[in-house]
């Protein structure tokens, strides 16, 4: 069935309340089947006072998951990869529970520690520990094997950033490239993603970005600049950059089967209930929303930035909004609302 006409005029009165409530600026794209919706308000830097724009590029965080996936389950394609193979066969010795599946993996069901429940328990004395870190793969994995896992593999849901790095070890291993060549190749390079990159180590956000400020745990504190960092704490968890017009061609490509088989894109979609609205696949998040209509994506929190990157099931609409904060659950919350009113249009009274 058709969607609704989008609700710009709600939608733009949710960026308004992101800004009441602590983000400095938040913009919105909607790709609706050729047709383009933008929609902006505040600004991208709090010195110069300058506007944010949907032409600013921004940190993604967790969306970056979506990409790592993606690139795994094209090796399922090319039969280098079997989802329900034991981790210890691409990595022998990483893990120390044989029964870790990759799926278990992509689904959040290992029961691997995310260890940056720890890194960032205090916000921001965390974060300013390890924003110009460079780490390895496996120095991460070490910071989660020191915490007992929190379920037997397969038993449970529990998100974890561990998982992503496991990832990360995958395609470098299987693909014999790092993750950013991977990305480059089979994804940004094939969609003209021409303003998302992965730049890690280097801390500089390249081209014209908004610049992301982290709510300090005290109440009242002044945020915290944070928009230069390594983000070697993610790297295939988190440290893609991209913008709201390259995220809507890349989950309307994903969605509508450009990227992987048709097969491939089912496994992704065998969801693991999260919460009442909200399931999460291999990868990708399905959140129901209030008309009845489901969307496919990810959102993400990095210090600075939220995402919120969906699109319905056909791939024909697309929503990304980003708000330039982090460490404020009520603007991480208030941005759901991008989603009803991109893929619900006008609430009927
Ligand atoms: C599940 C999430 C929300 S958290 C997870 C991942 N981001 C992280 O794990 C970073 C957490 C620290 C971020 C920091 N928070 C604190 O320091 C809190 N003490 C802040 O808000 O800037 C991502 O991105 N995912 C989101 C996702 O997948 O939607």
């Amino acid at each position: 069935a058709a969607l609704p006409a989008p609700d710009m005029t709600g939608l733009r009165a949710v960026l308004r309340t992101l800004t009441t409530q602590g983000a400095p600026g938040a913009i919105a794209r909607i790709d609706d089947r050729g047709t383009v919706r933008t929609a902006a308000a505040g600004i991208g830097d709090r010195t110069t006072r300058r506007a944010i724009d949907n032409a600013d590029r921004f940190r993604i965080g967790s969306v970056t998951k979506s990409f790592s996936a993606v690139v795994l389950l094209q090796l399922v394609d090319a039969h280098k990869l079997d989802l329900d193979s034991s981790v210890d066969r691409y990595l022998p010795g990483l893990l120390p529970d044989k029964r870790i599946t990759v799926r278990h993996l992509l689904s959040h069901r290992s029961g691997l520690y995310d260890y940056t429940n720890s890194m960032f328990a205090n916000s921001v004395s965390g974060f300013e520990a390890v924003r110009d870190k460079v780490f390895t793969y496996r120095q991460l994995v070490q910071l989660s094997l020191k915490h007992a896992r929190t379920n037997a593999p397969g038993a449970a849901y529990s998100y974890s950033n561990t998982n992503f790095v496991v990832a990360g070890m995958l395609i470098e291993k299987l693909t014999g490239h790092s993750v950013g060549t991977a990305y480059r190749d089979r994804i940004i390079k094939p969609l003209k993603l021409r303003d998302t990159v992965y730049v890690h180590p280097d801390t500089k956000i390249p081209g014209r970005h908004a610049r992301g400020y982290l709510t300090q745990d005290r109440a009242g504190a002044k945020p915290v600049d944070a928009t230069d960092q390594t983000v070697s704490w993610a790297q295939s968890a988190g440290a893609l950059i991209s913008t709201t017009h390259d995220l809507n061609t890349f989950f309307s490509a994903l969605l509508s089967g450009k990227l992987t088989s048709t097969a491939a894109l089912t496994q992704m979609e065998r969801w693991t209930p999260v919460n009442s609205t909200t399931r999460y696949g291999l990868g990708l998040r399905r959140r129901d929303l209030s008309c009845g209509v489901s969307v496919y994506g990810h959102t993400g929190a990095v210090q600075g930035f939220y995402t919120y990157s969906f699109t319905s099931k056909d791939g024909r609409r697309s929503l990304t909004a980003l708000a330039n904060t982090s460490n404020n659950g009520t603007v991480l919350n208030t941005m759901a609302g991008t989603l009803e009113s991109a893929f619900c249009g006008k609430r009927t009274r």
